[in-house]
């Protein structure tokens, strides 16, 4: 299995290499070469699995042979070990035909420890085999950024920098990256928003002499095994249901485009999805896209989902890249119209991109009603983000049984969740002493010479 970038101007790459790479040297992401199948046998066959049983099956073809299979296996096993629910992905109805996928039951209570937790585990046996060692850079709105500490706390072989907007993430959520104490960890709250240091960690991988100096590695869903991870949940949850005989559809709360390009990736593996549907806060640029073709900057307005408070959504790259017919110049050109503001889009390239998606935008106000109206009919309680999902869920309810993602633990979120249902959400007993402990963080400019010498001289004082 090879990897090739969607700008089309970069090396192919093998899945250990793609991993350890991050953002393509032409400035585009990895994407498999093409897409591996399961038959109607092998998806039917998913029923009776464990989820690490599911796990190593839906991504075995993926990693070629990067790992022995024993060696994947046990991979996978350790990834998630310390996940707090025998199911890993619980799915509970909400109404007759609508389901919910709680993917919060990982170590820091959000959907991205199902492939954090996993990433961990593939760089630390990776760079112990390699005897290497990298430098993590993430860019967080903040649940990728507490996943991606709590993945590599400790380890001698990794340093990890976390870059998130100041004053725009949840209370919980800046504990959870300013609180762990291992010499390895630094949180750096950056002046701007998500969009911002997305940015500048790009920046940071097409600047070739801090690259290979620091050896810089990623873990946003620019790396490919981010996205690999999250395929698996999609199988799990479609197949309790009835697939390969029945047909679901997912909604899922998109900011960044992982999770749901996650679902296409399940899609075009052979699952039989009807409907993905792209549910966006009042930053519904993927949603604007969809209705009109055209991909145009608003500028992001702080909302009670911060996580999804994104505008430069990286991962739909990678549905252009497809829907342009996997013409890396095309998507080239589009990612060059943006550095001034928009992009339109084919007729064509929407045509394919609207057969396998729509979408759904929720103002605040609808936020806070789906909290209290869900609480209220069936007593699930979603954090804002969940909330969005589901309302857009609701909105698209048919005979075919609806799947939406809750892709936070309430907790994370307790003021708006406290302010939408009347009732405060508790934390965890894991996690119940998080908002005593003492932070540690260093406040930094948007500024990418800044950011660069900071990180070499911590590097360098390590
Ligand atoms: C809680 C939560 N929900 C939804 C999203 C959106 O997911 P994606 O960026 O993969 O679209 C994020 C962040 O990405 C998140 O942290
Ligand atoms: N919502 C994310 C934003 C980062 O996106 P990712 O797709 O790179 O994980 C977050 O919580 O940080």
């Amino acid at each position: 299995m090879k990897y090739i970038s969607t700008r089309g101007n970069a090396p192919e790459l093998s899945f250990e290499e793609a991993m350890l790479t991050g953002l393509a040297r032409d400035g585009g992401l990895y994407v498999p070469e093409s897409i591996p199948t399961l038959s109607e046998a092998e998806i039917a066959a998913l029923a009776g699995m464990s989820y690490e049983e599911a796990a190593f099956v839906v991504m075995r073809s993926f990693v070629g042979d990067a790992f022995t299979d024993e060696e994947f296996k046990g991979i996978i096993a350790r990834a998630y070990a310390n996940f707090r629910h025998d199911a890993r992905a619980p799915l509970v109805q909400l109404s007759p035909n609508h389901y919910l996928l709680e993917l919060f039951h990982g170590p820091t209570l959000a959907f991205k420890d199902f492939a954090m937790q996993l990433i961990g585990q593939l760089f630390q046996f990776s760079l112990a085999r390699r005897d290497e060692r990298v430098t993590i850079v993430g860019a967080t709105s903040g649940d990728t950024g507490s996943a991606a500490i709590e993945a590599f706390r400790g380890l001698d072989n990794v340093d990890v920098f976390i870059l998130f907007p100041h004053g725009r993430v949840s209370d919980i959520q800046r504990k959870q990256m300013t609180t762990p104490n291992d010499a390895n960890v630094h949180a750096l709250a950056l002046d701007g928003d998500f969009d911002d240091c997305q940015a500048r960690l790009k920046d940071m991988f097409n600047d070739f002499d801090f690259r290979d100096g620091v050896r810089l590695a990623g873990v946003n869903s620019i790396n490919w095994a981010r996205v690999l991870a999250q395929v698996v949940y999609y199988f799990t949850s479609a197949v309790s249901l009835g697939a390969p005989h029945r047909k679901v559809s997912f909604t899922v709360p998109t900011g960044n485009f992982g999770d749901i390009f996650a679902g296409y990736i399940a899609k075009k593996m052979g699952l039989p999805i009807d409907k993905l549907v792209i549910a966006t806060n009042q930053n519904d640029i993927l949603h604007r896209t969809m209705e009109t073709g055209a991909y145009t900057k608003e500028g992001v307005t702080p909302s009670i989902s911060p996580s999804m408070d994104i505008q430069v959504s990286s991962n739909f790259e990678r549905a252009l890249f497809d829907a342009y017919g996997r013409d890396g110049r095309a998507v080239a050109q589009l990612m060059e119209e943006l550095k001034s503001g928009s992009f339109a889009i084919s007729q064509g390239a929407m045509e394919a991109l609207r057969e396998n998606f729509a979408s759904g935008r929720v103002s605040e106000d609808e936020t806070s009603a789906t909290i209290k109206a869900e609480f209220a009919a069936c007593g699930e309680v979603l954090c804002p983000h969940s909330a969005v999902g589901v309302r857009v869920g609701n909105d698209h309810l048919s005979a075919t049984p609806m799947i939406t993602l809750a892709t936070a633990h309430p907790a994370k979120f307790p003021d708006a969740v406290e302010a939408a249902m009347g009732t405060r959400p508790g934390l965890p007993p894991h996690m119940a002493d998080m908002m005593d402990k003492d932070e540690r963080v260093t406040r930094v400019p948007n500024d990418l010479g800044a950011l660069e010498t900071l990180i070499k001289e911590r590097i360098a004082q390590r």
